[in-house]
């Protein structure tokens, strides 16, 4: 079974030359406040879409985050690559000041059955010319709202499972391991733990073992309405995982 490594360098100003393996990130804003460290995602992303009302937190908190800085400035310098969604938030003037800065906008209102979050990921796993063995999306602002949006964007790393994405709020983060897959996580100590939990989602899981963690898992089976591990402590450096079924990682983010 194929390892697959794990690490919240994108969380530092600068990537480790030496972390071991180069991802190539892209960024999706949410229409949710915005973390504290999103200029960081920005500048690591080589992409950066905003869904729907995702431009509005953008245009409004961004030069929130630069008080020393000129607001028009700071809107010039984060110009968004793309908008999308079903533009049924995003207000007019910013639509219309992005659009005139050269941002592309999609309006994608015929589609009320995916979320825009869905449309966004859709989006960039299309773009030509991009190597999705090494894309990585980051995802600011999706928890920590409204449940059902919450639950919509967790079926958004559901849906596109063979794509390396996480997401982020203020306070932790969240991704997908999949089955197929033996994993490593490379803790960083300086930005996130030791707070993690690991959650079957969608169907059970007969067998999960781990290393690494306070409350380790040996051949354990996981289900809601049964045990799920929550409230574990990350003991190691590096925290090891394998299950016969998807898992949800989580771990708490530290406050700057
Ligand atoms: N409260 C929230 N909590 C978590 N994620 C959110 C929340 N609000 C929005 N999002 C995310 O941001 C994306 C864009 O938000 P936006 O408000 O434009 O969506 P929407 O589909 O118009 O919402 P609504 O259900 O309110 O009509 C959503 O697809 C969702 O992924
Ligand atoms: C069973 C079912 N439940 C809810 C919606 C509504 N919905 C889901 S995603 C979306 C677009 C949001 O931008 C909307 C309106 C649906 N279509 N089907």
């Amino acid at each position: 079974m194929d390892l697959m490594i794990h690490s919240t360098t994108f969380l530092l100003p600068d990537i480790p030359a030496d972390s071991g393996f180069s991802l190539l990130y892209s960024l999706v804003v949410l229409n949710q406040p915005l973390p504290k460290f999103t200029p960081l995602l920005w500048n690591h992303a080589r992409f950066r879409v905003c869904a729907d009302g995702g431009a509005n937190r953008l245009y409004d908190e961004f030069p929130q985050l630069f008080p020393d800085e000129d607001a028009f400035a700071i809107r010039k310098r984060y110009k968004p690559d793309v908008i999308k969604g079903d533009m049924d938030s995003i207000r007019a003037e910013v639509l219309e000041f992005y659009s005139n800065l050269g941002t592309k906008t999609i309006d994608a209102s015929h589609d009320q059955d995916s979320t825009d979050l869905h449309k966004c990921v859709a989006y960039i796993r299309d773009l030509p010319n991009l190597d999705k063995q090494n894309l990585c999306i980051l995802v600011a602002g999706a928890l920590g709202g409204r449940f059902d949006h919450e639950a919509g964007n967790i079926n958004v790393l559901c849906l596109f499972s063979t794509i390396r994405m996480v997401l982020l709020s203020d306070d932790c983060l969240i991704q997908l391991l999949p089955s197929s897959h033996r994993h490593e996580i490379h803790i960083q100590s300086s930005v996130e733990g030791p707070h993690c939990g690991l959650i079957p989602i969608g169907i059970p899981c007969k067998s999960t073992t781990t290393t690494g963690l306070q409350w380790d898992l040996t051949d354990t089976e996981m289900r809601f309405g049964s045990l799920i591990s929550t409230s574990n402590i990350v003991k190691g450096k590096i925290v090891t995982i394998r299950s016969d079924s998807d898992l949800l990682w989580t771990i708490s983010i530290k406050k700057a």
